[in-house]
């Protein structure tokens, strides 16, 4: 037998990498993969930021979108956001546009960022394609200086390069952010997306100015239709179904709570003394032990009795922002100009600890062309989503292979959108590109309650149409014989000096009480039809 050959030992090299390293590897799963993708996700990342300083604080937004070809022919894009929003302290620009994963938004408040990646995406995408750095004007509210700073991000480091920083005098009290920067873009590719996310925008933020420069010099332009803001969100505490060991190990790590009640009633919402009390005694957890003494297999036990435990308070809704009906409907109605819109929000549910509210919106005829499926807005965090629309929870409820239409008198081709809302302090987003939701049980049964609520209300909307529709068809052959019937039965009534006027008001009456129609609604309905009622 010949000798076995001994395999030669295989050294694999090791190293490890930045997280601005590691995005600027996988850029696609951050929405940069294409020049006409990047396009579209840098609008989108720099008015998310520019909403966020705004509305989530209380601040009506004024919001300024311009995208620019920075030479003719050449297909660089200068895109510049600015907003009238909290603006950011001097000290941390550097980082919140030159480190990947840094972030304000990393609490349990309902925001649209999340990750802390999209403004570096862009800047970083730009910066490797065009070599251009960002350029960021900011001023805090109350901020006598307008702080200027131009930057790059040093990506195997994860760190910016500040490479200029000025001060300027802020006379007339400014506040808020303008980022401008320089990416390689498709313009002709990414159009419609953009036009499309800004006005989806626009219906779910009626409550804004938005402007929209395109590289074309084409201005639109979406004015304030309402004053109201959205209810601010409230930072919260986690709920304890929300936990794992390692959220464990961070709330102990900084609490100074001596014993396990008081670490309980101090980390989490809605758990005071008493609840933790009974909690810890069903789950045999002696009251006074220490937190911070806890090895790594009491952590676990502690996690999951903390998840198992069904007596806790649910979640609370603080930490949400939605729309609510009135701006859901003030939206679609301003843009897609329906005849009927009718909206519905959720009550407060929660999955894994994570409170969310579900919100619904349907418009119906208009200007809404008849589709052969319904038109679908759906929306996150109160951000438009427009890509992987079929993968998403929210296709699944509507889809009309799974929803029946046919219940709420709507068959296809038919006029009809929906907007769909999930509001949440944790969206189970598919991806870091924020396009999809991920179809968690909870959420697709909220989404399924409030459609059929809102198609309820459709239905009897449509309903009452078909009856006035109907109304019309019997009016219409009505009057086709009232005048001959009025002037027969004037003739027969002559001798009781009834006129042949009157004899019509007679038949018109009866006839709007046989429809049981009321007069202004039957007024409506006779309007231009040829006989003239009144005469
Ligand atoms: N227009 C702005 N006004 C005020 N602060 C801003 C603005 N733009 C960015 N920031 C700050 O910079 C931080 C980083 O923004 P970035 O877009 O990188 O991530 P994010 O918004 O936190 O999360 P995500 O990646 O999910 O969008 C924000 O958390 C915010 O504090």
């Amino acid at each position: 037998m010949p000798p076995k050959r001994q395999r030669a030992a295989v050294q694999e090299s090791f190293r490890s990498m930045t997280p601005s390293q590691f995005f600027y590897e996988y850029k696609e799963v951050a929405g940069f993969g294409s020049p006409a993708r990047a396009l579209y996700q840098t609008v989108r990342e720099l008015v998310e930021n520019a909403l966020d300083a705004t509305d989530v604080h209380g601040i009506l937004p004024d919001i300024t979108i311009v995208i620019e070809r920075v030479n003719e022919n050449s297909n660089y894009y200068r895109i510049t956001v600015e907003d009238n929003g909290i603006g950011i302290q001097p000290q941390y620009v550097p980082y919140a546009f030159g480190q990947v994963l840094y972030s304000s938004k990393y609490k349990l408040r309902q925001a649209r960022g999340r990750f802390g990646l999209g403004a570096k995406m862009a800047i970083l995408y730009g910066q490797i394609r065009t070599g251009r750095p960002v350029e960021v004007y900011t001023a805090p509210i109350g901020s006598r200086k307008i702080y200027y700073f131009k930057l790059k991000i040093d990506i195997e480091h994860n760190r910016p390069i500040v490479l200029t920083k000025a001060e300027y005098p802020n006379p007339k009290g400014w506040h808020g952010t303008r980022v401008s920067l320089v990416i390689e873009g498709d313009w002709w590719h990414s159009k419609h997306r953009v036009y499309e996310y800004i006005k989806r925008t626009a219906i779910a933020a009626p409550y804004a100015n938005i402007v929209f420069i395109d590289p074309n010099g084409n201005v639109v332009i979406y004015k304030r239709s309402i004053s109201k803001l959205p209810k601010q969100p409230k930072e919260v505490k986690p709920h304890p179904h929300g936990v794992d060991i390692e959220l464990l190990k961070q709330l102990i790590s900084g609490s100074q709570a001596k014993t396990m009640v008081e670490f309980l009633a101090e980390a989490f919402r809605g758990v005071g003394r008493k609840t933790a009390e009974a909690f810890l005694e069903w789950a045999g957890i002696a009251k006074n032990l220490d937190p911070h003494s806890l090895d790594d297999r009491q952590l676990e036990l502690l996690a999951r009795k903390l998840r198992e435990y069904q007596k806790f308070r649910a979640p609370s809704a603080d930490a949400l922002s939605p729309f609510g009906p009135e701006i859901i409907e003030a939206g679609l109605r301003s843009i897609l100009k329906p005849e009927f819109v009718a909206a519905v929000t959720r009550r407060p549910r929660a999955y894994e600890g994570h409170p969310f509210i579900v919100e619904v919106g349907i418009a119906y005829g208009g200007e809404i062309p008849p589709t052969n499926e319904p038109i679908l807005l759906r929306y996150a965090n109160k951000i438009p989503l427009l890509y992987d629309e079929k993968s998403d929870v929210a296709w699944k409820v509507v889809d009309p292979h799974n929803f029946d239409w046919r219940n709420y008198l709507v068959t296809f081709p038919a006029p009809v959108a929906v907007l769909t809302h999930i509001a949440s302090t944790k969206v189970p987003y598919k991806s870091v590109g924020k396009e999809s939701v991920a179809d968690v049980p909870e959420i697709e049964q909220e989404l399924r309650n409030a459609l059929r609520e809102a198609a309820r209300r459709l239905r009897g909307y449509l309903l009452q149409k078909r009856k006035e529709e109907e109304a019309k068809r019997r009016i219409i052959t009505f009057m086709k014989y009232t005048p001959e019937i009025a002037k027969s039965l004037a003739v027969i009534l002559k001798d009781y000096n009834v006129s042949e006027h009157t004899v019509r008001e007679m038949l018109l009456s009866a006839m709007k009480r046989r429809l049981r129609i009321e007069d202004d609604k039957f007024a409506k309905l006779v309007e231009g039809l040829e006989v003239d009622i009144e005469e």
